[in-house]
Formats: C-alpha cells, sequence, structure tokens
C-alpha cells in the first residue's frame, strides 16, 4: 500500500507523557473528523483542530510508495545513532492508514512507534505507546492504551464515563483557541479536582518548534 504524508519531521515530542523526547513525526494526510477544509469547520465533528492534514505539500511530505520508502524517511529524518529511535505516527487520524507493513518496516528499523488517534478506529496491535484523544460526539472504540489525552474545555463530554476506560496516564490539555488563559484556567481546574489526571501543555508552541 502507498501511503499520504502531509508532513515528516524531527522534533521533540511537544505534548503529553512523552513531552520533551526526540522523535520523528509522521503526519498522514487526511481525517474522518473533519474534512481540513475551513468551510467544512462548523458542521464538522471535530471543530477545533489546530492542524493542516491536507495534502502532501508540508515539509518531508509526500506519496510513499511502500511501507520501506517511508521508514527510509523515518530513518533519515532520525540521522544517525540507533539508540531510543522513537517514531510518533500523527495527522489527521494515522489509523486510516497504518497498517501491518509500515508497523514491521519501522520496528525493522528499530524504532519505538507511538501512536497519536482520534480512538474511533482500532489501532493495530503493535504499536508500543498508544494516546487516544477522544472527540466528543465521535464514538470512541479504542478505549485502552497507554495515555488517554483529553482536549480541555470540551463541552459534551462524559468525563466519568472516559475515566473508566483502560489506560494507564490520563491527561487534560487546554484547548487551544481564542479563549487563551479561560481555557488555561479550565484545564488547571480539571487536574486541581481530579487527582487522577495530569496537566499536558503543547510545549512545542511554547518553544516555536514544529
Ligand atoms: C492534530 S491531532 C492528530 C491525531 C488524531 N487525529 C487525534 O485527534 O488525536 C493531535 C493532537 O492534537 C490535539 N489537538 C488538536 N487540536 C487542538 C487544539 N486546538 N488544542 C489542543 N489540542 C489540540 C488532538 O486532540 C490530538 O491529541
Ligand atoms: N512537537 C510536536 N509535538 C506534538 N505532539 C502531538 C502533535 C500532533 O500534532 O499530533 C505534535 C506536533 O505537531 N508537534
Ligand atoms: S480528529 Fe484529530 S486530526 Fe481530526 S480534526 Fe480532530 S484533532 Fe484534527
Ligand atoms: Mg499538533
Amino acid at each position: 500500500m502507498s501511503y499520504a504524508v502531509k508532513e515528516l519531521f524531527l522534533t521533540l515530542q511537544g505534548e503529553g507523557f512523552h513531552a520533551g523526547r526526540r522523535a520523528v513525526f509522521v503526519r498522514f494526510a487526511g481525517c474522518n473528523l473533519w474534512s481540513g477544509r475551513e468551510e467544512d469547520r462548523a458542521t464538522a465533528i471535530c471543530k477545533f483542530c489546530d492542524t493542516d492534514f491536507v495534502g502532501m505539500d508540508g515539509g518531508g511530505g509526500a506519496r510513499f510508495a511502500d511501507a520501506g520508502a517511508l521508514a527510509a524517511a523515518v530513518v533519515e529524518a532520525w540521522g544517525q545513532g540507533a539508540e531510543r529511535r522513537f517514531v510518533v505516527l500523527t495527522g489527521g487520524e494515522p489509523m486510516l492508514q497504518v497498517d501491518d507493513a509500515i508497523v514491521h518496516a519501522l520496528h525493522d528499523a528499530g524504532f519505538t512507534i507511538a501512536i497519536e488517534s482520534n480512538g474511533t478506529l482500532p489501532v493495530h496491535p503493535g504499536i508500543d505507546w498508544v494516546c487516544i484523544s477522544p472527540k466528543a460526539g465521535s464514538e470512541v472504540v479504542q478505549r485502552s492504551g497507554d495515555e488517554l489525552k483529553l482536549v480541555w474545555p470540551q463541552p459534551g463530554t462524559d468525563v466519568a464515563e472516559i475515566e473508566r476506560w483502560d489506560f494507564r496516564h490520563f491527561l487534560v490539555q487546554p484547548l487551544d483557541d481564542a479563549a487563551g488563559q479561560a481555557n488555561w484556567d479550565a484545564a488547571t481546574a480539571f487536574a486541581m479536582e481530579r487527582p487522577k489526571w495530569r496537566l499536558s501543555l503543547q510545549t512545542h508552541k511554547l518553544l516555536g518548534l514544529r
């Protein structure tokens, strides 16, 4: 199978449990909860997306003909050294494209594989670190994993229900939109009220990283 990749780059994981860790990011094109077109945002299931995932025209983006070609690009982006190789599959929604072939190719290249998914599709069982970020109004089928990352505030979210899902870590991340400080305050209050949860900040935005 070929893979449509918007962009591919080396950075530090900015969010969540692994914040601060060196990682190659593969941003797959396309999502099942929004077309990515601004004119569709108001009627999309997921309305707050901060990411351009349309097309293959970002830095390092391309149509990769097969898993070998995509894994080779990830190896090249990582650069020298085989130690602690870490790749984050994101998007768009990566589970629209992630398959056995790319999981095997990345493992063969020595990478630990993390995924950022909205959880509406089952995550590939070979992924080493599963981060699910539920979206109100969608049906989350992937209710287990390593990290549950809830963007907050998010009207229509059943927090008590999410807390029953089988995740090792529960994180709450401020919604990045025009409300700014009010969302920081809401996410901070959320974590202060619930000891099960910890705060995740989008540190790459603070640092000016990609
Ligand atoms: C762009 S999404 C791609 C992966 C997948 N589609 C998902 O939603 O989890 C990557 C992460 O950014 C989060 N995110 C997207 N827009 C955001 C925003 N405006 N503020 C805070 N986090 C946001 C998502 O919830 C998800 O955890
Ligand atoms: N540095 C950095 N960290 C991230 N963590 C999750 C991201 C994403 O868009 O999935 C992201 C991203 O786009 N950049
Ligand atoms: S599910 Fe993820 S990629 Fe899709 S629109 Fe929402 S935040 Fe963006
Ligand atoms: Mg992002």
